[in-house]
């Protein structure tokens, strides 16, 4: 199924004879092309033009926008085309100032003002709508050689920086606005206007540029509002309820320009080469969807003349006296909307939502004309009723509908203040009830603090325990390393290897402790603790050590007994090697001399043996026997110390 848009016809009758030309609305005809009425509309202040440059970094945008002196840019060619306009405008007094500024990382500076010192401008709205940047300065220009000076001047305060593609690479947006102001002297009626010269820094790749990490942060800012810019472009060619102006100060500032009521003219600038392809497809494609976006110019007119008096005054009585608030805002307020109509042809798109804001209309007053198409049907009655009204009473109720507006605007002052001074309060409660808390605690602190000289020994004594423990903690460690070295080395030994080791290291043991080196000694009977583990008096020994090194106390080992000769202990040794060897069953004889000379070995050896003539207990025999077994004179030789002891005699006698 096919669809058809509906067409709009508009017919102005002609002014009635008791009516006033006051030029209220004007109809321009082109033969063969679009007929346009326009009205005036006070709430848009400016006629806009603006020009951008735009393209990848070094394509030429401030080539083309500043030039140079051979070849002038877009800038001083439109100043000198307004200076020569104004030339030729004998009856007009025309007035031309700029103001200059720079969009950097989002902020906007003043570049009029030297740079160091160039605080962050804020951008605003105004009542009606119009976005502009706070406290920038405008400078009258009086003639092209003027501008040059002050143009030359504040180019310099832009920040400019080399990158790989650019040695004088912009890394700011930079908006020239000259404002134009034309008053007619016989009519009195001046007509504003204004130009943005925009020079867009270039959209990066950070790999071509190489830029460092200064510029990339610049590179970030100026590829984000980029983007902004093109989601602008979309939004508005999607007739998209919002448009994300506000995303960045770019297209906040440009709005106008955007979608609004300004000439655009978008410069794209290519840079040749392969490098440079999808760039040029990039801003070529943006430029096609730009080409799509629809702007409402309009002529911008104030009437300096005395106002009109209204119609049928002389037969109605005068409007009802307002206040003084009211009869300020009434001027703007008594104004009509701006009604365009564009008749060429081409797809026609669909109504956008106004970024003016409108005063809401109380009841009672008029709708504006361009609402008619969609109103709900009681507006449409309600207008269709009005056509009766006189003048009087349409000026009766847009005095009470101004009147109600101020109302509701200072209501909502107030509102908004009383709710600012309850946060105010609000915070300040806060603030003190946050002090006054942490008095407390500071207080609750003070008081739980424990008396001084108190905490001190406590805590260096908890050092010092800490301290003890942590070198026992190594020591218990390293002996457990130790023992279970020496444990798995003792499985691996022979019953007979054992106790050899065991009696190597307890005459080692023996050696250290008569030295007075007690470590070494306890460190060598636990050794041999570990080859022979069932040892009682080996284990006496170990423990009567470590008391003595644990309380520092002389270890003193029971005295030696007076060695015999080195011959008679070989006598016996051979005796008991002789039974050794034979294997056989020993008599009881054999086995006294052999606990005998077992007894002396392992005294020898460094153990507290009871060595004293005929002192030997059945206990101590059966120790030593259990230790030593059957005794290998060979492995003492060298070593041994023969004692004649009682129950070597008595075997001896005996044999
Ligand atoms: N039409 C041209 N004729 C001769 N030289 C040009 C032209 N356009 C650009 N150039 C030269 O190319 C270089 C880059 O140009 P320019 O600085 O204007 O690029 P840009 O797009 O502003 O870059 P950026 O975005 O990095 O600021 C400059 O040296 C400039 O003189």
């Amino acid at each position: 199924m096919t669809s058809h848009k509906i067409n709009i016809a508009a017919r102005l009758r002609p002014r009635l004879d008791n009516e006033l030309d006051d030029e209220g609305i004007q109809i321009t005809h082109t033969p063969g092309g679009p007929s346009c009425i326009s009205v005036p509309n006070p709430r848009d202040l400016s006629q806009t033009v603006t020009i951008f440059a735009y393209g990848v970094t070094s394509s030429g945008k401030t080539h083309t926008m500043q030039g140079t002196k051979a070849q002038p840019g877009v800038i001083r060619r439109v100043v000198e085309a307004m200076f020569l306009h104004k030339a030729a405008l004998q009856r007009s007094n025309v007035e031309l100032a700029v103001s200059y500024m720079e969009i950097y990382k989002d902020d906007v500076y003043d570049l009029f003002v030297n740079r160091e010192s160039a605080p962050k401008l804020p951008v605003r709205e105004n009542d009606a709508g119009q976005v502009f940047v706070a406290n920038l300065s405008s400078l009258p220009v009086e003639s092209v050689e003027e501008f040059d000076i002050i143009y030359s001047l504040a180019s310099r305060h832009r920040s400019v920086g080399a990158t790989n593609l650019n040695r004088a690479s912009s890394r700011s947006h930079a908006v020239l606005t000259i404002e134009v102001t034309m008053t007619d002297s016989a009519t009195q009626k001046t007509l504003t206007g204004k130009i943005n010269l925009v020079d867009l820094a270039g959209s990066e790749n950070n790999k071509l540029t190489g830029n460092d990490p200064t510029r990339m942060a610049e590179s970030a800012a100026i590829n984000k509002s980029l983007s902004v810019l093109g989601q602008v472009v979309h939004a508005l060619n999607q007739g998209a309820s919002r448009i994300p102006y506000r995303n960045s100060k770019l297209t906040r500032i440009l709005q106008d320009a955007l979608g609004g009521s300004s000439v655009g003219l978008l410069i794209c600038n290519l840079a040749p080469g392969i490098k440079f392809r999808q760039d040029t497809l990039n801003t070529l494609n943006f430029a096609v969807r730009t080409k799509n976006v629809e702007n409402r110019p309009v002529v911008n007119e104030r009437d300096n003349r005395p106002q009109a008096k209204p119609h049928f005054a002389a037969i109605q009585p005068p409007p009802p006296k307002l206040a003084p608030a009211v009869l300020q805002v009434d001027p703007i307020l008594a104004s009509r909307v701006v009604v365009t109509t564009n008749a060429a042809p081409g797809p026609s798109r669909r109504p956008r939502p106004s970024r003016v804001p409108r005063i809401s209309l109380g009841p009672g007053l008029l709708p504006p004309l361009a609402k008619t198409k969609s109103r709900p049907a009681a507006i449409v009655e309600e207008s269709e009723t009005t056509v009766q009204l006189t003048e009087v009473d349409i000026n009766e109720r847009i005095a009470k509908a101004v009147e109600a507006e101020v109302t509701r605007r200072l209501k909502e002052r107030e509102d908004r203040e009383r709710e600012e001074r309850t946060r105010l309060e609000q915070e300040k409660e806060n603030l003190a009830l946050r002090e006054k808390q942490d008095d407390e605690r500071r207080q609750a602190q003070a008081n739980s603090k424990l008396p001084p000289g108190v905490l001190t020994p406590l805590l260096a004594r908890h050092r010092d325990l800490d301290g003890q423990l942590r070198a026992r903690l190594a020591e218990l460690e390293e002996k457990y390393e130790r023992s279970h070295k020496e444990l798995q080395l003792a499985d691996a030994l022979s019953p007979m290897s054992r106790k050899k080791t065991g009696r190597a290291y307890v005459a080692l043991a023996r050696a250290h402790s008569e030295k007075g080196d007690l470590k070494v000694a306890l460190e060598l009977y636990r050794k041999a603790e570990t080859y022979v583990p069932d040892n009682i008096k080996l284990r006496e020994r170990v423990l009567e050590i470590e008391w003595a090194v644990r309380n520092g106390k002389e270890f003193v080992p029971s005295p030696k007994k007076q060695r015999r000769p080195r011959g008679k202990k070989r006598k016996v040794a051979t005796l008991n090697f002789g039974l050794a060897r034979g294997r056989e069953e020993p008599s009881s004889s054999s086995m006294m001399v052999a606990a005998a000379a077992s007894r002396q070995q392992y005294a020898m050896g460094g153990c507290s043996m009871d060595e004293g003539e005929g002192e030997e207990t059945e206990g101590e025999r059966e120790v030593e026997v259990s230790l030593l077994g059957r005794i290998n004179e060979e492995e003492y030789e060298g070593s041994s110390v023969a004692v004649e002891t009682p129950a070597l005699k008595r075997v001896r006698s005996e044999e």
